[in-house]
């Protein structure tokens, strides 16, 4: 923990401008407010990045917004299909305008984030180039690279901010820190996100599985999304592991909308 701290103060303690990357699906739960309050605290700008808008609606996107521009400028950002990041040039020569001392000079940009919520891929989309590394499998990022983004903007690659708790493994699984080889209890963490998807997007759960949902819970769901994939045991019952399986790989691989 103690390194962790070192490495996120020295990144922002070199960066003219901040990106705190979080996850459009759990905005709340990948936002660190220490980290923020160490970023105000030297007084630098940061904008928080919504990544993975793809995922989840306009609407609910724009309900994040208007909480979060309360702490800072947000941007809407899709690395997978680069929209957002023309938006996210001009906003980070607009944060860095406004800190004195850097007009005319390049701009250092740190990027900040939980394992996974894609900081590579906010700095290739950025650049249009692909000199970050990206990959599914969290951690992956090591180091500190610069990344020349053209223009002025240089960034500063940097590992996930917090390690999470082990014994979160809901969350691990939910945010793909996880994946699904490396979950205990893969039943429990599928029937998390079916909770999700059932408060959220209900429809979109029901169109992608081909399934109709009353009033089932999640263990309902599950075994509808079982019997509808025909994952079946020799006594024709569902194989739950099997089913929470398919859901968790098909959460983790954005194909399920919220
Ligand atoms: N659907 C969707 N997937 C994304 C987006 N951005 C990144 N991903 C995926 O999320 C995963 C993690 O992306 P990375 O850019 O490697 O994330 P990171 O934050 O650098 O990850 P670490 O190296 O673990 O710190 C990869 O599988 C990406 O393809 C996005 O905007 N939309």
């Amino acid at each position: 923990m103690a390194s962790y701290k070192a490495l996120v103060k020295d990144v922002i303690k070199k960066a003219d401008v901040l990106l705190e990357v979080i996850d459009s699906r759990f905005p709340d739960e990948t936002r660190n407010s220490e980290v923020e309050r160490e970023i105000i605290r030297l007084n630098k700008p940061f904008i928080i990045v919504i990544n993975k808008s793809d995922l989840v609606s306009r609407e609910k996107l724009e309900k994040t917004k208007a909480r979060l521009s309360r702490i800072a400028p947000v941007i809407f950002v899709s690395s997978k299909d680069r929209s957002g990041t023309t938006m996210l040039r001009h906003q980070i020569l607009a944060s860095a305008a406004i800190k004195a001392g850097i007009k005319g000079q390049d701009i250092l940009v740190g990027t900040l984030g939980y394992p996974n919520v894609g900081k590579s891929s906010v700095i290739n989309g950025v650049t249009g180039r692909h000199r970050a590394s990206t990959s599914p499998v969290s951690g992956h990022t090591k180091g500190v690279q610069h990344v020349d983004a053209g223009s002025r903007i240089m960034f500063i690659d940097t590992p996930g901010v917090i390690p999470f708790d082990e014994k979160d493994e809901y969350l691990q699984g939910l945010l793909g820190i996880k994946d699904e080889t490396h979950l205990k209890d893969k039943v429990g963490v599928a029937l998390k996100i079916i909770e999700k998807m059932l408060a959220e997007n209900k429809v979109a759960l029901e169109s992608f599985y081909s399934i109709k949902i009353e009033d089932e819970t999640s263990y309902d769901a599950l075994e509808l999304i079982g019997k509808q994939c025909n994952f079946l045991q020799k006594k024709g019952e569902v194989d739950e592991t099997r089913t929470a399986t398919r859901v968790i790989n098909d959460w983790q691989n954005g194909l399920l909308l919220i």
